[in-house]
């Protein structure tokens, strides 16, 4: 493909975007009408959006299209994980600037479509608009087959807190990334492709999980949405935690507490739970803390104190950037 998507025009794009993408079970009708139709066996809808924008979530010279496209698909597919929901299909709102690339929409929903295959969603239909600054919004839907959804306010004291995929890994890739450098290759993926772990999300329902959610902002930050929402306090202990050796390297190549980027760094979209007591976790969960009643301490405690650096990602907070401003 040639050429840029001025050249291509709305119709034409919108032609090249639907005809990659493959059926899948749960999208009856596809793109091409006034709206698509999409099966919800359990008659209710789970539905999340999220928005990529161009230099706050992603950089063109950090990360190719077809990355932004897996990314944007997994940060609302995990949303729906984290409800205890299985992904059925995704929407696709797209801003272009017209001397864009042709190449790069298209590698987009490449992205797209191969990040909804491992969940097992397809892409049902989306809009494109011509702007300055490309905008992906993504809106998801996922069917809960026949279980509760599993909220952030179901948290009870003596539950246990437990983790499912990775943490801290986009954040000190964004963190390398950020300095000019391009490895260490797996930590730089990560950060590029986030792999959340979305089957943990209805299996983690079926055993009886209290309260879930996804790591987007990082774990202090979202386990304090399940600590408010639930009305209880949540203590992590930091030695449950994994900081891998080569993690610890980078930290000390940048000048960063490697466990900050475990606590804090968001966009790895591991799904974090509360389990009653008694639960026998899943493979692949990791046990690192506890919930407990609320006390004068803060809602999220590591090791039982208050956890005093940067908490987590807040757009529109004064540290807007918390884990790529040098990591504090
Ligand atoms: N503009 C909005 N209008 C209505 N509801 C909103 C809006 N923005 C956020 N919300 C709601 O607020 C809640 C928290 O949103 P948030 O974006 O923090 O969750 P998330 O999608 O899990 O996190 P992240 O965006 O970091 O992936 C969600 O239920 C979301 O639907
Ligand atoms: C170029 C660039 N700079 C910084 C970051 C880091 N970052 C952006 S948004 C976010 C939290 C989740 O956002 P949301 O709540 O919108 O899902 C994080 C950790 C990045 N990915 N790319
Ligand atoms: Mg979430």
């Amino acid at each position: 493909m040639r050429g840029t998507v001025g050249e291509l025009g709305e119709f034409g794009l919108i032609r090249e975007l639907t005809s990659r993408i493959t059926t899948a079970p749960a999208v009856r009708l596809g793109p091409g009408d006034d709206a698509a139709v999409v099966a919800a066996p359990d008659r209710r809808v789970v539905a999340t959006t999220d928005i990529l924008l161009e230099g706050r979530h992603f950089r063109r010279d950090w990360s190719t299209a077809y990355d932004v496209g897996r990314k944007g698909a997994a940060q609302n597919l995990a949303d729906i994980a984290a409800m205890g929901a299985v992904p059925t299909a995704v929407l696709l709102g797209l801003v272009v600037p017209a001397d864009l690339a042709a190449t790069w929409p298209i590698e987009l929903m490449d992205g797209i479509r191969d990040e909804c295959g491992v969940a097992g969603a397809g892409v049902a239909g989306g809009d494109v608009v011509r702007g300055d600054l490309i905008t992906v919004s993504i809106t998801a839907l996922g069917d809960l087959r026949n279980r509760e959804p599993v909220t952030r306010s179901g948290a009870r004291p003596g539950d246990v807190v437990a983790v499912t995929g990775w943490l801290g890994w986009s954040a000190a890739g964004n963190a390398v990334l950020s300095r000019g450098f391009r490895s260490p290759r797996a930590f730089v993926e990560a950060h590029r492709r986030p792999e959340p772990p979305y089957p943990a999300g209805p299996l983690a329902a079926e055993l009886g999980a209290t309260a879930m959610t996804d790591v987007s902002d990082g774990l202090l930050a979202d386990l304090g949405h399940i600590a408010q929402a639930s009305k209880v306090r949540i203590n992590i202990r930091s030695g449950d935690l994994d900081v891998p050796a080569q993690m610890s390297d980078i930290g000390s190549a940048v000048g960063v507490d490697p466990l900050q980027w475990v606590l804090t760094g968001g966009e790895d979209h591991a799904l974090v739970a509360t389990f009653p007591s008694e639960t026998k976790l899943p493979a692949r969960w990791r046990r690192i803390g506890e919930v407990r009643h609320p006390s004068a301490l803060p809602r999220v405690t590591v090791d039982d104190a208050p956890w005093d650096a940067a908490g987590g990602w807040d757009h529109f907070g004064d540290a807007e950037s918390p884990v790529t401003v040098d990591g504090a």
